[in-house]
């Protein structure tokens, strides 16, 4: 028999959480139950919550050596999207909740195939008595482009319709690649700040690998019985994660409890994964954060994911 190819994080089929909402349910299914998930979190009307900052990085004074740039080694940082085109954010956001709005059936084309992770569904779940996280997500590869399936990227630019139109270039694709340049601006940065030889960043990241996870969380009925994204760190080397609609949810773990982000306007927030954790011998840490929801309104993001060349090597760089 074919050996079976099997992509990290691919799934067990789940059901669609939004249609289980549409239902209205009054309490949630076992599944989703897990209240020990809460355990550590901290209110966002603390005081510990609202002295928490993260970082933020303006883009258009970004310079290299200054001393935020320091300042962002451990964690999440929001990077402010400088000339980063705020109506491609806008069209984006767009897109991703329409494409969520769409009729089940129009979904179901989009839906996972076993053994893979890209379409809608979840990922990793490997079991069926395994607990499920709150949220429906969509998740394609987007670079290099060669390994985008058209059947994902089409769907964008078939449901955006007489909208898309006035836009000569496709969303996604925009979104991609200007994604990528904030990527490789950033790794450059960090380059500079290890005293790294920058060639070395680049040619490990030049024509890097990308993906992107869009989330839905719908509004539960029992928000502190439930996590919309269970606890984990990216395993990529950068994540961009933008909140498309600003309500909050996203914690990180910061000294043994869950600290909510406040979302910031016109700002993405930067993760460092695992693989930059790796390159870096630590001195840059992967963080670990997750997902909470609501019960008033649903909450929108989309992670883009940013890894080395998928046939990248890196040599132990010596300080410069
Ligand atoms: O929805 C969020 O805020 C977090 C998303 C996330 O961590 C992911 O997709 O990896
Ligand atoms: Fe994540």
């Amino acid at each position: 028999m074919e050996p079976k190819t099997t992509w990290l994080g691919s799934s067990l089929l789940v059901p669609c959480v939004k249609e289980l909402v549409a239902q209205q349910p009054a309490t949630v299914p076992h599944r989703y139950v897990r209240p020990e998930v809460h355990l550590l979190s901290i209110s966002s009307s603390s005081d510990a919550a609202s002295k928490f900052q993260v970082p933020v990085i303006d883009m258009h004074r970004c310079i290299p050596r200054s001393p935020w740039i320091q300042s962002w080694r451990s964690c999440t940082m929001h990077a402010k999207t400088g000339d980063f085109s705020s109506f491609l954010v806008k069209k984006m956001k767009k897109e991703i909740q329409e494409f969520f709005n769409l009729p089940m059936e129009e979904k179901k084309k989009y839906w996972q195939q076993e053994g893979d992770m890209e379409g809608f569904g979840q990922a990793f779940v490997v079991s069926e008595e395994q607990k499920l996280d709150w949220g429906d997500m969509f998740y394609m590869l987007t670079l290099p482009a060669r390994l985008r399936k058209p059947i994902y990227c089409q769907s964008f630019l078939f449901h955006s319709g007489s909208l898309f139109l006035s836009l000569p270039i496709d969303t996604v694709e925009a979104y991609s690649s200007e994604l990528e340049k904030l990527a490789t601006k950033i790794l450059g940065l960090i380059a500079k700040v290890l005293r790294i030889d920058p060639n070395y960043m680049r040619d490990l990241f030049e024509g890097g690998f990308q993906a992107m996870r869009m989330n839905y969380y719908p509004p539960c009925p029992q928000p502190d019985l439930v996590i919309g994204l269970s606890a984990h760190s990216d395993a990529v080397a950068l994540t961009i994660l933008l909140q498309v609609n600003e309500m909050e949810g996203l914690q990180i773990k910061k000294d043994g409890n869950w600290v909510p982000i406040k979302p910031l306007p016109n700002a993405f927030i930067i993760n460092i994964g695992d693989i930059l954790e790796i390159l870096t011998n630590g001195i840059y840490r992967s963080i670990e954060h997750r997902a909470t929801v609501n019960s008033d309104k649903e909450r929108l993001s989309i992670a883009t994911f940013y890894n080395p060349r998928l046939d990248g090597k890196w040599d132990q760089p010596q300080a410069s």
